[in-house]
This record gives structure tokens, sequence and C-alpha cells, in this order.
């Protein structure tokens, strides 16, 4: 029962933390549609920050999607669900005072502002990955796409299921005009005053 759960305060705080790391922690969601380009972006903006000595973690869509959140489908429901474990994940990293990185498709606009509601305080920092439909499933890096129009997978983003694009994206990227390098020094430079 809730009434019987008590927080419990920690002697180390996210200011102690934070002096410590010699940086502030910070949430960079990337967000867009399967192929777009998330992780190779969000994969080569830690890779740089790690480089500078920020204190970075990762969190990817496949990957908690084989772990922790292994018993969740895609129906809306369970991509609820998904954010919403994802947001308490993301904001015990932003706790422990890390750069925190998310890449998933995140499909509902409610669900990231949930989200953003979650880690309150700290920074947080939209990046909408922009790649058409059309250019996704030319990519079609992991064959979902020809599944999907095969109808082997049902609720494929941007197929059979909605794909709600952000409307003041903290930063767009249009992967279809601009390299991985050009990305990643638009972000970086965006995030550092923020740190
Ligand atoms: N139906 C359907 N729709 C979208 N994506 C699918 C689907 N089925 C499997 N996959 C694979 O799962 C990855 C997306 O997981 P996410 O947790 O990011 O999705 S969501 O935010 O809950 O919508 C996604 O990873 P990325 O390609 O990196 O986006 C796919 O590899
Ligand atoms: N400008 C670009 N930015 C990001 N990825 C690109 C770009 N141009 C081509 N790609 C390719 O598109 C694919 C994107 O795949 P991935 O990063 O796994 O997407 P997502 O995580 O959104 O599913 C990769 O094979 C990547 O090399």
């Amino acid at each position: 029962m809730d009434d019987n759960i008590f927080l419990q305060a920690y002697q180390v705080s996210r200011k102690d933390r934070q002096k410590s790391n010699g940086h502030k922690p910070l949430l960079i969601w990337f967000t867009g549609l399967s192929g777009s380009g998330k992780s190779t972006i969000a994969n080569a903006v830690e890779t740089k920050l790690f480089q500078e000595g920020i204190k970075t973690y990762c969190l990817d869509g496949d990957n908690i999607r084989k772990g922790i959140n292994s018993d969740l489908t895609f129906s809306p429901a369970d991509r609820n669900e998904n954010m919403r474990r994802i947001g308490e994940i993301a904001n015990l990293m932003l706790d422990a005072g890390l750069v925190t990185l998310a890449a998933f498709v995140s499909p509902y606009k409610k669900d990231r502002l949930k989200i953003k509601n979650i880690v309150k305080d700290v920074n947080f920092v939209e990046v909408y990955i922009n790649t058409s439909i059309e250019e996704c499933e030319n990519r079609d890096v992991k064959g979902l796409y020809k599944k999907a129009r095969a109808g082997e997978i049902k609720n494929m983003t941007g197929i059979s299921a909605p794909y709600e694009a952000p409307d003041y994206p903290d930063i767009e990227i249009l992967t279809e005009f601009e390299t991985v390098d050009e990305a990643v020094v638009r972000i970086i430079d965006y995030i550092m005053p923020k740190l």
C-alpha cells in the first residue's frame, strides 16, 4: 500500500554529485521513426561527451525492451507503460548525476510530455530525428518495414501505428540533408552551455 511507503532521504545529494562530476545532469531525448537515426546520432553524441570527460549513459529502445521491458508489446497501452518505466529509469540516472541520452521511438506527444514532467527541474532537451517514412523504409536497417508490409508485424510505427511529431522540438535533425557529424556538432553546441 502506498500509505505504508516512506521515501528515504539520501545522504549524498544531487548537488554533491554535481559538484563531484563537474557538470549538471541533463536528459537528451531522441524521438523519431524506427531507422530514422536515433541510435546512430545518440551514440555519436555520447562518444563525444564521454571523450570530454562527461559522465554519460545511453538508454536505447531495443536494449531496454530486451531486458527490463521484455514483457511489453507495441500496443498503445504497452508503449505508454514502456515510457513510464523509462521515465523513472532516466530519473534515477539523472539523480546519479549523469548526462542521460534516451533513444526511443516515443510516438505519443502525451508520453513525451510526461517524461518531461517526471524529470521536473532537470534540463530536458527534445531532439526530433526527422527522417521521412519513405527513407526509413528504404534503409530498413532491421527488415522490420518489410515484415510490416507483409503483415507479419502489427502496430509498426509509421505504417500501421501513429507517430506524433513534436511541434516545438529543441533541436530538429533532418537526416536526409544532414550528416551524422553535422548533427552531433549542432547537438553538442546546444547542450554544452546547459551543463
Ligand atoms: N511495431 C513496432 N514499432 C516500432 N518499433 C518496433 C516495432 N516492433 C519492433 N520494433 C523495434 O523496437 C524498437 C522501438 O522500441 P521503443 O521502445 O523505442 O518503442 S516505443 O517508444 O515504445 O514506441 C525499434 O527500434 P529502433 O529501430 O531503434 O527505433 C525497433 O527495432
Ligand atoms: N544523417 C544520418 N543520421 C543518422 N543515421 C543515418 C544518416 N544517414 C544514414 N543513416 C543511417 O540510417 C540508419 C539509422 O539507424 P538507427 O540509428 O539504428 O536508427 P533508429 O535508432 O532511429 O532506429 C543507420 O544505418 C545509419 O547509418
